[in-house]
């Protein structure tokens, strides 16, 4: 293994086992988890390992199925259309998951982006390390688990990351380096097409097409969501699950929500994706050509007020791999979003209060780290209101000083969490707790 300073037989005494040191050496080798792989490890380093009971499941009953929607002739035929999204809004309210099938994306593009995420991560640590950073300025960046220090557990897995839009990064930003990698030599009709640049504008289009159906399902203008800004913020993540040695003790994605409006996926034949619906994780089988589409609670909560579904998803590892996977992510950050409000009445009141999305993501990243307190509960209006009457937002600045030092911010965090979770005080005005997870957020910058 290259330059790298995690040794298997450093992690199999677990009774001397420091974690900070050991994330350290492992953020510090660049090499990802794939580096541990090659580096021939046999026993997971335990800031993987996850409860057994987090990764088993009970099989789910047969007619739990992803639906599966064809989008030939959405531009042709009205009826058609009507049909499509007819099978969209089902699919949306009752799993928020659902697969599309002839969305006009050739199989050469998709094919295409798999083997260059492929070809990027199976490059020498040495040329990779150069965009190994959790720095998330930078528009192209490579690392592994980007919660790495503050999640419960580490992810089998390391991403490369495409910060595309509203920004769009010109050709020349893309390391040459990936720019290299995403020729795709083998497809002679595409040279000197540069994958990566020619798979986010398709995917543009296909969530543009896709925001049009969302919109005539919840009965608004096909322009709505777009207009709304729901596709302005592009951001692609491009995942290598590398074949893990103890598949049952960890995962490669631990379960959560996306944090954006919706998400198209794109994965290899491998599978592992599994959607928690009615109480039972449920495959996403890969389907050769087929994008996942998955409503994110953003859409759910703070747009359709409640009518569409998010579901929770994550990824099993696996004995085999590598597995690669890449997730568009469409959402704007900052811009104030609540329930649109030709979806709301006085019979079908708001149920969420607007909120400026930066903070709610702010809210979901304290979530994955901390576990066990619903973010959805936080922006419940009508909890809120009936307990203090805060103004809708405070002034940007009423942060708690950063300079309280590391200490003050673990009794705070900690006190505020578990005085709330305890029900000895009454649920913390989520303004309130916005700014105390911004000022920890603050301190895990520095
Ligand atoms: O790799 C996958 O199939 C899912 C990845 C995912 O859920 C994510 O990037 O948010
Ligand atoms: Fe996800």
């Amino acid at each position: 293994m290259e330059n790298t300073k995690m040794q298997p037989d450093l992690v199999q005494n677990e009774s001397v086992y420091d974690i900070e040191k050991e994330l350290q050496a492992f953020d510090e080798s660049k090499a990802g988890v794939k580096g541990l792989v090659d580096a021939g490890i046999v026993k997971i380093p335990p800031f993987f390992v996850v409860p057994e009971s987090e990764v088993s499941c009970q099989p789910s009953p047969a007619d739990f199925q992803i639906p599966v929607i064809d989008l030939k002739g959405i531009h042709e035929d009205d009826a058609r259309r009507r049909k499509i999204v007819d099978q969209i809004r089902n699919a949306s309210e009752t799993w928020g998951f659902f697969q599309v099938v002839n969305h006009g994306i050739s199989k050469d593009v998709m094919e295409g982006m798999i083997e260059g995420v492929k070809r990027f991560h199976e490059e020498k640590n040495k040329v990779k390390k150069e965009y190994y950073t959790r720095d998330t300025k930078k528009k192209v960046t490579y690392t592994s688990n980007s919660l790495l220090y503050k999640a419960k557990a580490a992810n089998w897995r390391d991403t490369l990351y495409f910060r595309i839009a509203p920004d769009d990064p010109d050709p020349e930003e893309y390391p040459a380096v990936c720019r290299q990698f995403f020729v795709l030599n083998s497809l002679p009709h595409f040279l000197p097409q540069e994958i990566a640049i020619k798979y986010s504008a398709s995917i543009r289009r296909l969530g543009d097409t896709l925001l049009e159906l969302l919109s005539e399902a919840l009965g608004l203008k096909p322009n709505h969501l777009t207009e709304f800004g729901c596709a302005k913020g592009l951001n692609i993540m491009c995942h290598y699950y590398p074949a893990c040695p103890e598949p049952n003790r960890t995962l490669g994605s631990s379960p959560h929500n996306d944090p954006d409006f919706f998400t198209i996926l794109l994965q290899d034949h491998i599978g592992g994706l599994q959607v928690f619906h009615q109480d039972h994780w449920v495959d996403v089988s890969p389907i050769a050509g087929a994008f996942v589409v998955n409503i994110v609670i953003v859409l759910k909560q703070l747009i359709s007020n409640g009518k569409f579904k998010s579901s929770e998803h994550r990824v099993l590892a696996n004995l085999i791999g590598p597995r690669i996977s890449v997730t568009s992510f469409f959402a704007i950050y900052d811009r104030i979003c609540g329930p649109i409000k030709e979806l709301t009445s006085d019979e079908n009141p708001p149920l969420y209060k607007e909120v400026l999305l930066k903070d709610y993501i702010i809210q979901y990243r304290w979530k994955e780290r901390d576990g066990g307190i619903s973010i959805l509960d936080r922006f419940r209006l009508l909890e809120i209101q009936s307990l203090l009457n805060l103004p809708s937002r405070q002034p940007e600045g009423i942060y708690i000083s950063i300079s309280i030092g590391v200490a003050i911010k673990h009794c705070l965090h900690i006190c505020l969490l578990h005085l709330q979770t305890c029900g000895w005080i009454p649920p913390l005005p989520e303004l309130y707790l916005s700014h105390v997870s911004k000022t920890v957020e603050c301190f895990h910058e520095i």
